[in-house]
């Protein structure tokens, strides 16, 4: 099939390269030059283990293709996959600028039948719009072709984004077009390897599946973040309780990790806009709105640690780092605790050291030259003379470092750690002073 995929970002880029593994010939379109630049060089302008080999793989194939040029892109594809950024407004809700525009332009151009795809995370209604906004452009050119608007929400978790799109545990089709369903499942036909794995529905349904899903693992967040500040409170170990919770098949184990608050271009914005949709629609949505209260709590917590362990003057400290990204896997540094914990830590006077094995570019473009962090080459390089170490991320060659080391390098020998990564003992036992996110 003819595809266009519009915005070459995440969603985009993933969603464009695995159609192509597939066997479509995809058009990635972005109005930004540079992005699409580097992807014309055969480069990533992203971190996500796995995509290069899959883009290389189908841009040699001759199956997957990179554009500015919108009139190209319009009539490409058959299937014109909307995948532009839906950031907060000032009001927390969705900012549909990018998609009524990729939508306008659609209706400007096309010339024959297209089915447009919101990929995009978008709130309820967000498709009749995008359907108005191509009807008025069409209308404009006196014309009245034949186009369908679906909704077809996206799941992937960046770090395991290619996996993620290639095995998804569902795939969620809002249509009310008979042809347009057909062609949706032809597309996904692929995906189908032992089961059905597309739920077709009406597309407000879709539309709210998809906030429903960012909304409930953000909830279990939220709740196992609070109940391990009881934990701490009351000497229990929230990992025995999330392993106590798990095994029961209707809990499941799961987005059950307790750690200093979640992160990321998706949770945070899709609560926000989720709470806001509820309100302008007169429905309160108190559970999430506490699931935001506490996640904005939650990074505190390591803030509120290392305050109670040195004073809430930190002037003439210095603190290690480790972890920039908001989660392992990637570059992403959207909302990320890091974010906030440098910037209390600043606040209170102290200066920061830190080492990320892939996001130190992207904290360099947010910090600018910053004089109160700077960057080490290798864990370990961090901790020299550095009152404590703090880790935000739990990458994987964090999980077991050299505690003597690390002993002997900290002025004093304290870890912070916001993601629980090791038994309580161990660090203890090297006279290290340990404190965790809800452990004993
Ligand atoms: N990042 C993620 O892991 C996931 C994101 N989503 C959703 O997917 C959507 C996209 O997210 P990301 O890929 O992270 O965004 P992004 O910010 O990485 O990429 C968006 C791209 O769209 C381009 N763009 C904007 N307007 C355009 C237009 N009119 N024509 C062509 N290109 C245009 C931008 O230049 C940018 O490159 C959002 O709604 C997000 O909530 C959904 C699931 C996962
Ligand atoms: O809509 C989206 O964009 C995506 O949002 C999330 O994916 P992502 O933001 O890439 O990352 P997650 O793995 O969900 O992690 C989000 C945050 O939650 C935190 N987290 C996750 C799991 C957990 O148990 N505890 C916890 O604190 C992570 O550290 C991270 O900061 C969802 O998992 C995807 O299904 C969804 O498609």
């Amino acid at each position: 099939m003819k595809i266009t995929v519009i915005g070459t970002g995440y969603v985009g880029l993933v969603s464009g390269a695995c159609l192509a593994e597939m066997g479509n010939d995809v058009l990635c379109l972005d109005l930004d030059p540079e992005k699409i630049r580097i992807l014309k060089e055969g480069g990533i302008p992203i971190h996500e283990p796995g995509l290069d080999a899959v883009v290389a793989r189908n841009v040699e194939a001759g199956r997957l293709h990179f554009t500015t040029d919108v009139a190209e892109a319009v009539r490409f594809g058959t299937i014109q996959f909307i995948a532009v950024g839906t950031p907060p407004d000032e009001d927390g809700s969705a900012d549909l600028q990018y998609v009524l525009s990729a939508a306008r332009n659609i209706g400007r151009l096309m010339t024959d039948y297209k089915v447009v795809v919101d990929k995009s995370t978008v709130p309820v209604g967000t498709a009749d719009k995008v359907k108005a906004a191509i009807a008025e452009e069409l209308a404009a050119r006196g014309l009245s072709l034949e186009y369908a608007v679906v909704s077809n929400p996206e799941f992937l978790k960046e770090g395991a984004a290619v996996e993620d799109f290639m095995r998804p545990d569902r795939i969620v089709v809002g249509a009310d077009d008979e042809r347009a369903v057909h062609l949706m499942r032809a597309l996904y036909a692929p995906f189908q390897r032992n089961r059905d794995k597309l739920v077709v529905m009406d597309v407000r349904s879709a539309e709210l599946t998809k906030y429903a899903a960012n909304a409930m693992l953000a909830t279990r967040i939220s709740f196992m973040n609070e109940l391990a500040l009881l934990a701490d409170r009351m000497g229990a170990d929230i990992e025995m309780v999330r392993q106590g919770i798990g095994s029961d098949p209707r809990i499941g184990y799961h987005f059950l990790y307790a750690g200093c608050g979640y992160g990321g271009s998706c949770f945070p914005k899709d609560v926000k806009a989720l709470i806001r949709t509820a309100r302008e629609n007169g429905q309160a949505l108190q559970v999430l709105q506490a699931v935001e209260d506490a996640n904005d709590v939650q990074k505190m917590v390591l803030v509120d640690k290392i305050v109670a362990r040195f004073g809430e003057d930190l002037s003439g400290r210095r603190f290690a780092l480790w972890g920039l990204a908001f989660k392992p896997n990637t570059d992403d540094m959207r909302e990320a605790p890091s974010r906030v914990i440098i910037a209390e830590l600043f606040k209170r006077g102290a200066t920061v050291t830190a080492y990320d094995p892939v996001a130190m570019t992207e904290a360099k473009r947010i910090f600018g030259d910053e004089p109160r962090l700077a960057y080490a080459e290798k864990p370990m390089d961090a901790l020299e003379g550095a009152d404590a170490l703090v880790i935000v991320t739990e990458w994987k060659e964090f999980r077991s470092p050299d505690f003597e080391r690390i002993r002997s390098a900290l002025k004093q020998p304290v870890i912070f750690d916001g993601r629980n990564l090791y038994e309580t003992e161990l660090p203890r036992s090297f006279g290290i002073e340990y404190s965790a996110i809800g452990r004993r």
